[in-house]
């Protein structure tokens, strides 16, 4: 197995249509149908990335931006966007396609982390991840974040023992530095 792997190689995507058993009062894709797609496409992200069996660990973050209607074609684009040691965080991003006007709208995006398990199921380590492109770059820099938010929020870590996230909340020494020489 491939020590070093670029985000590229975990690349899925999956093409759907919205039927009508899988809307909502309103017409329009039901949430919950769009987590499981979600997931499925994340998840093959991210046994491609680590060619292992995986199992979903946390579902990050989730944003609805934009109703998906009955009929539209949806088009879930997912990659491995930075690897831990045992876990990996996929990004999935969803677009609305409209193949006759030739337009896309970006209607969501979500945050899972996968862990790559043993036939145990106990976490086994994966191969580290390059990114490449600029999207590729940011995602990977704020994933270390992420993780220590998700570990918070499940009570796997103790806030003050985050490292990155603790940095988002301190002030900059040259801006108590510029404080001082006003006072
Ligand atoms: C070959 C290619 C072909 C491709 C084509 C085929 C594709 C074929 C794909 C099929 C894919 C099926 C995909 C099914 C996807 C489900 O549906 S799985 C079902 C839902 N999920 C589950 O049932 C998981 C249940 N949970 C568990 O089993 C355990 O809690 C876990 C997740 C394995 C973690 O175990 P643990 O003993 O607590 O392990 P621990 O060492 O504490 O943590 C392991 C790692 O997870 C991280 N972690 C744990 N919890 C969290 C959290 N809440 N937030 C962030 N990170 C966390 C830890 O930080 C640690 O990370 P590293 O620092 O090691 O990187």
């Amino acid at each position: 197995m491939a020590k070093i792997k670029k985000a590229s190689e975990s690349l899925t995507i999956m093409t759907n249509i919205v039927l009508p058993n899988e809307t909502n009062s309103l017409r329009n894709l039901f949430g919950g149908e769009l987590l499981a797609k979600m997931d499925r496409c994340a998840s093959i992200s991210a046994a491609r990335h680590c060619e292992r069996r995986v199992v979903t660990a946390s579902v990050n973050h989730v944003s609805f931006n934009h109703p998906i209607p009955e009929g539209g074609v949806v088009v879930l684009e997912s990659k491995v966007s930075r690897a831990f040691s045992t876990s990996m965080e996929v990004y999935v991003d969803v677009w609305l396609d409209d193949p006759i006007n030739q337009k896309k709208i970006h209607t969501n995006e979500g945050i899972y982390t996968f862990v790559a398990v043993d036939e145990f199921n106990r976490p086994i380590p994966i191969p580290d991840m390059i990114p490449e492109t600029e999207e590729e770059k940011l995602r990977h820099a704020a994933a270390f974040r992420r993780k220590e938010l998700s570990l918070i929020l499940s009570g796997r870590m103790k806030p003050l023992e985050s490292v990155e996230l603790k940095k988002l909340f301190q002030e900059p020494e040259e801006t108590k530095e510029s404080k001082k020489d006003k006072k």
